[in-house]
């Protein structure tokens, strides 16, 4: 049997204004009726008194001066069916940090106690409806992780191994003092405040540390996990952007297992790999015949993909023709097979992803507005390696690691001047350039670490990025605001590889403006490309 806690040793801390605030407390909620639900904090000021039932040990309660006003220890449900005891508990227990809400009915109650947020019921023994016993017994069938603290006018010892015969987690004879009610609630609510904090935790650290095998911490890429679980669940079509490398369709696998489909096929196809008559069969199937080499009929992706997802890799090459056919598949969800008539239904998430800038092939005519607009349902932007900080080390110490476990070579780490080229290179080719980089080192190191002479000549000859001046501290320091804006257009286009369309939206500016700059600047070369830094 579960001990049976009765008002212990706390002395009673009463205050004349206490007695005052608790008397006044129960003649304003006498004003209102029993039944009308949630007592609201602040609304005890009605002048009549009249003493209840509980005049006697609810003026033993007293607010203690002592106690403390922190943050919400916990969420506490009170229920009694005379409002001026909820009201007096929920301001009382207020001023010792739990947030309370009063119910006057143990149907509200039982309704309440649905919801996640409560950490404790305090519920009184005798009330006009089920009583607290039952209501006891019915908290504990529905929600058995919350704890039901019993309080009681008539604290025998019967009442109490009755109290917690059906389940209550502590018992509380009345008068009870409010710092001793307040210490067993911390008691109980300990534990699920707790529980709930690790929850919210985990909730937090699956937004902000990962989605599937992507690795990264830096704050670009925890955007990109926080959109990523909010999307993954839904059937709409994501276009995924970046440079070559940066895990595009490691994305796409990921929000397939995350997603509502995990079971079904993942289908992968790159749209730039092959000429358009075998894209457009590998897509749409084709029927016995429908070319030469066609003997039987096949499905297509599309169809292949039914029940989980199709990933268009490289979306911006495919041929304006199929694009057509591709838009209207998405809208109508049925596919025609080459050389075939009849439509066939199909019911797959489509992810898409193109390192290209679609809305710059769509000004020049070779990419369809209307097929942009389908795919591009919500956007999914990956930044190039460059632009996420220390990730480049932390995903060269994974690669290292897998690498060398499943070479058997000793090799353990990278050496800090090695680690500093790896931080100070643009990599062009992002995460596969470095994962192909450590993949080299750990083949030619000789020790247990990495070193400079184990990396490419391109990035062991590579000097720390060019920085801005910093903001200056007398009038020597002020720089000509035109060196300034030189620089920053060279930093914006040295962050995106290079593209001038993706510079000029950074910048704000229309990609005219920016090429006058880059003239001015003398910044394009004879060949019309734009000069990286010298
Ligand atoms: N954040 C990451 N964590 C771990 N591995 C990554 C990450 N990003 C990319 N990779 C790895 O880098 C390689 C390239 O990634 P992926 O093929 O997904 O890039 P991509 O953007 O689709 O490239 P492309 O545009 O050339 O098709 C893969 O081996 C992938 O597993």
């Amino acid at each position: 049997m579960r001990e049976t806690r009765v008002s212990t040793s706390t002395p009673a801390i009463t205050s004349e204004a206490s007695l005052v605030r608790a008397s006044s407390l129960k003649s304003s909620s006498r004003a209102r009726s029993a039944s009308e639900g949630p007592v609201t904090q602040g609304s005890a000021r009605a002048k009549n008194r009249r003493p209840s039932r509980s005049t006697v040990w609810r003026d033993a309660l007293s607010l203690s001066a002592m106690a403390p006003n922190t943050a919400s220890k916990g969420t506490i449900l009170v229920v009694d069916d005379d409002p001026a005891m909820c009201e007096f508990l929920e301001q009382g227990l207020g001023t010792f940090g739990f947030s309370v809400e009063g119910l006057t009915s143990e149907a509200q109650a039982l309704e309440r106690i649905e919801r996640a947020d409560l950490d404790a019921v305090v519920t009184d023994l005798r009330m006009r409806g089920m009583g607290g016993h039952e209501l006891c017994r019915a908290i504990v069938a529905r929600r058995p992780d919350l704890p039901v603290l019993v309080l009681t006018a008539f604290g025998t010892y019967e009442t109490a191994v009755d109290a917690i015969r059906v389940g209550a987690y502590d018992f509380l004879s009345k008068p009870v003092q409010l710092d001793t009610l307040a210490i067993a609630l911390t008691r109980a609510t300990d534990r699920s405040v707790l529980r709930r904090e690790v929850q919210r935790l985990r909730r937090s650290l699956d937004e902000t540390q990962g989605f599937g095998e992507i690795l990264g911490e830096s704050p670009s890429m925890r955007r990109v996990y926080r959109l990523l679980s909010r999307i993954a669940g839904s059937d709409s079509s994501v276009l995924l952007t970046g440079e070559s490398g940066t895990g595009k369709e490691l994305v796409a696998r990921a929000l397939h297992t995350n997603g509502s489909r995990p079971e079904g096929p993942f289908v992968a196809i790159n749209c730039a790999a092959m000429p358009e008559p075998l894209l457009e069969a590998e897509l749409f199937g084709h029927e016995k015949g429908a070319f030469t080499d066609a003997k039987t009929g096949r499905a297509g992706l599309l169809v292949l993909a039914n029940g989980g997802t199709l990933f268009l890799d490289e979306i911006g090459d495919m041929p304006m023709g199929l694009q057509v056919k591709l838009l209207r598949a998405v809208q109508e969800r049925t596919v025609r097979p080459v050389g075939g008539r009849r439509e066939v239904p199909f019911d797959a998430r489509i992810i898409t992803a193109t390192n290209r800038d679609l809305e710059g092939l769509i000004e020049l005519g070779r990419f369809r507005e209307d097929l942009y607009f389908r795919v591009n349902v919500i956007q999914v932007e990956l930044p190039p390696l460059r632009a996420r900080g220390q990730d480049v080390l932390l995903l060269a110490q994974a690669f290292l690691q897998k690498i060398a476990g499943r070479t058997g070579t000793e090799v353990t780490g990278i050496d800090p001047e090695a680690a500093s080229k790896l931080l100070a290179y643009a990599w062009p080719g992002n995460v596969r350039e470095l994962q192909n980089c450590i993949e080299r080192a750990v083949a030619l190191a000789h020790g247990e670490l990495v070193t400079v002479q184990d990396l490419p000549d391109r990035i062991a000859r590579t000097r720390p990025a060019h920085q801005l001046p910093a903001m200056p501290d007398d009038e020597a320091g002020i720089v000509p605001l035109e060196e300034l804006e030189r620089g920053y257009i060279l930093r914006a286009l040295e962050l995106v590889g290079g593209s001038r369309a993706r510079a000029a939206k950074l910048l704000g500016l229309d990609r005219t403006t920016l090429w006058r700059k880059l003239e001015r600047y003398r910044l394009i070369d004879e060949k019309n490309e734009t000069k990286t830094w010298s």
